[in-house]
C-alpha cells in the first residue's frame, strides 16, 4: 500500500472538497487451465484483504482493474472465455456491493457484461456502485484495441453509452477504458460533461505500450482539468493454447508482461509515484477537487477551446466527401 496527498489552494467561499480515492492492480490468481468458477472465486478471495484494507483507510472512491474477474483472455481469440461474462447485477457486483456498503464506499468495477436484455450481448463494461450498494450506472468502453495481441473485437463491440459522468456522494466520477486512453477526444468528452475524477482501469504489457504510459494520462489530467486515477494489472498469464499475433512471429501462450504502474494525475501536472511493475498492490490518495476548478480558471483552457471551430471540422470529417484544408505551394509541382 501506498498513500499520498494532492492539495489545493483556500477558497474564501468554499470550503475543501476532499475526497480519499483508492486503485487496486493484481495479477490473477489461479492458472488460466483451473475450472472457471474457482480462479473468480479465487480472484474475490485475493482481493477481499485489499479491498478491506481501502475500507477500512478510508478511502471513499475505489476502482479496480480492466475485467478484474477474469485472466486477460482476450489475446487468445478463442470464445471460452466469454463464460466470465456477467450480468451487470451478477456475482462480482454482489461481492462488491457488500464492500461498499460496509465502508460506505464508492466502487468502480470493470467487467466483461453480458446483456441478458440485449441477445446476451457481450460489452466491457464499468459499474459505479454507489455507497449505499446501489448500481449508479454504467459505462460501455467507446474504443477498441486492435493492435498486436489485443484482439478484443472478437469479443464485445464499441460501447453504445456515450461519455456518462456519475454524480455521486464523493464528486463527478466518468471511467475511460483502457485503450480510449489513446483517444484525446474520449477524455475531452468526459471533461466536457463535468468529470473531476476520471478512471482509466486498464490491462497493457510493457512492449506495447510502458512508454506512453505515463504520459497519456497526465496530459489528459492537465488538458481537462480533472483527476485521472491509471491502473494496470500485474504479471504474465499463460493460456492454454498458443496463438499467433499476425506478424510473422512464432506462436506463444502469453501476452507479455502487465506492467502495473498504477498512479494518480492531477490537473496542475503534478503526480503520484507509481505502484511496483511486479506486485499487487493499493494506491491511496487524497485530492481536494477544489483544484479542478482553480486550474481552469489559472488556464482558461475551457474559454479559450474554440469548440465550435473544432465541431465544423468534424462535422465535415465525417462525411465521405470530406476534403482535407492543404493548400499547395503552387511552385511544389511546376517543374514535375
Ligand atoms: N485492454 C486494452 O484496451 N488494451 C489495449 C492496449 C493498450 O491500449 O495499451
Amino acid at each position: 500500500m501506498q498513500a499520498f496527498s494532492f492539495s489545493a489552494d483556500r477558497e474564501s467561499l468554499r470550503g475543501p472538497r476532499i475526497v480519499r480515492v483508492g486503485l487496486i492492480q493484481n495479477s490473477i490468481s489461479l492458472p488460466t487451465t483451473a475450472p472457471f468458477l474457482d480462479q473468480r472465486r479465487a480472484i474475490f478471495k485475493k482481493l477481499t484483504p485489499i479491498i478491506d484494507a481501502a475500507g477500512s483507510s478510508g478511502v471513499n472512491v475505489l476502482c479496480l482493474q480492466e475485467a478484474w474477474t477474469m485472466p486477460f483472455a482476450f489475446c487468445t481469440r478463442e470464445k471460452k472465455w466469454c463464460e466470465f461474462a456477467e450480468p451487470i447485477d451478477g456475482e462480482s457486483t454482489q461481492f462488491l456491493q457488500e464492500f461498499a456498503r460496509k465502508y460506505n464506499m464508492v466502487i468502480v468495477s470493470s467487467i466483461l457484461e453480458r446483456d441478458v436484455y440485449h441477445g446476451e450481448t457481450l460489452w466491457n463494461t464499468a459499474l459505479i456502485i454507489g455507497n449505499h450498494g446501489n448500481i449508479i450506472g454504467k459505462h460501455r468502453k467507446n474504443h477498441i484495441p486492435r493492435v498486436g495481441d489485443f484482439n478484443e473485437s472478437t469479443y464485445y463491440m464499441e460501447g453504445n453509452t456515450g461519455h456518462p459522468v456519475f454524480d455521486t456522494a464523493y464528486g463527478k466520477i466518468a471511467v475511460n477504458i483502457c485503450y480510449g486512453r489513446h483517444h484525446p477526444l474520449n477524455w475531452l468528452a468526459f471533461g466536457l460533461n463535468g468529470a473531476e475524477i476520471v478512471f482509466n482501469p486498464s490491462a497493457t504489457v510493457g512492449e506495447l505500450s510502458e512508454p506512453m504510459w505515463p504520459i497519456e494520462a497526465r496530459n489528459a489530467a492537465i488538458a481537462n482539468s480533472y483527476f485521472v486515477g491509471s491502473i494496470n494489472r500485474v504479471g504474465t498469464e499463460v493460456f492454454p493454447n498458443p496463438f499467433t499475433s499476425g506478424d510473422g512471429k512464432p506462436q506463444h501462450a502469453d501476452f507479455g508482461h502487465f506492467y502495473g504502474s498504477s498512479h494518480f494525475s492531477a490537473p496542475d501536472s503534478s503526480c503520484t509515484p507509481s505502484l511496483s511493475r511486479h506486485k499487487d498492490g493499493l494506491l491511496i490518495s487524497d485530492m481536494d477537487l477544489n483544484l479542478c476548478r482553480q486550474l481552469k480558471e489559472k488556464w482558461g483552457f475551457r474559454m479559450t477551446a474554440r469548440y465550435e471551430v473544432y465541431a465544423d471540422l468534424l462535422a465535415r470529417y465525417v462525411k465521405h466527401d470530406f476534403e482535407p484544408q492543404v493548400i499547395s505551394d503552387p511552385l511544389l509541382y511546376k517543374n514535375a
